[in-house]
């Protein structure tokens, strides 16, 4: 799926202050498959921008378009809709539930489906390399598992558009670099769209463009 931002802003209201502009009339377009590394310094709009691209935010003003779609002009439950379909998240933190068992967690955004999901996500914990952890529950996994059950949970849908918001953050170098890796796998295999926010030069160098922001605007 394409995206393409057209004159995205976003405003945060203060309390006794002025509005904070943290996103400034952004454009750009990302083609359907390719592999965009998000970088930045810290405080530059990343994950407000990934927030509203993945469609968990609303900008202030401009257009989101997702394959032609302008996703803003429909209602919340619109919105719900199209993320569920085509929208996979991973965060910097797993959030994965600690009483569920790891493949539980994979499970619950098609639970009532469950029965019928189950040797795909099988399938998929054995391609990010942790079918062995299925039955054992989140805490029993190390940082770089737990974010491996991350990605399997962000797949169980079969996304066509993958946001991962520095999801190597808490993990050591080796570590983050195999996730990330597994992502690009991953999106290259399927042929998602894949947008990850990174420190890592090395990592986005491997993009297919780097989107670089600074101060709430990119930088071309
Ligand atoms: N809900 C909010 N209310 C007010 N200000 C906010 C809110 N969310 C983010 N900000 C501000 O917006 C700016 C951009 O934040 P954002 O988290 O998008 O940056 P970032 O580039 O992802 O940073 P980092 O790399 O540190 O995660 C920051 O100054 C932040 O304090």
């Amino acid at each position: 799926m394409n995206i393409i931002a057209e004159s995205l802003s976003k405003n945060y209201k203060r309390k006794n202050l002025p509005d904070i502009k943290v996103l400034k009339n952004i454009d750009f377009e990302i083609m359907s498959g390719q592999k965009i590394a998000l970088t930045g310094q810290s405080g530059a709009g990343k994950s407000t921008l990934i927030h509203i691209l993945g469609l968990m935010d609303r900008p202030t003003s401009g257009k989101l378009y997702i394959d032609g779609v302008d996703c803003f002009a429909g209602d919340d439950k619109y919105l719900c809709v199209m993320r569920k379909k085509n929208i996979g998240f991973v965060f910097q933190f797993h959030y994965l539930m600690p009483d569920f068992t790891v493949i539980e967690n994979i499970l619950l955004p098609v639970w009532n489906e469950k029965n019928i999901k189950l040797n795909q996500a099988q399938n998929i914990l054995e391609k990010v390399g942790i079918l062995h952890w299925q039955n054992h529950f989140p805490g029993e996994l190390s940082g770089g598992e737990q974010q491996r059950a991350a990605i399997a949970r962000a797949l169980i849908n079969n996304p066509q558009i993958i946001f991962a918001d520095e999801p190597t953050g808490n993990l050591d170098r080796i570590t983050g670099l195999e996730i990330e890796k597994l992502l690009f796998e991953s999106s290259s295999e399927t042929g998602s769209t894949l947008v990850l926010v990174t420190h890592n030069d090395e990592l986005a160098s491997k993009a297919d463009k780097i989107i670089k922001m600074t101060d709430g605007k990119i930088m071309l």
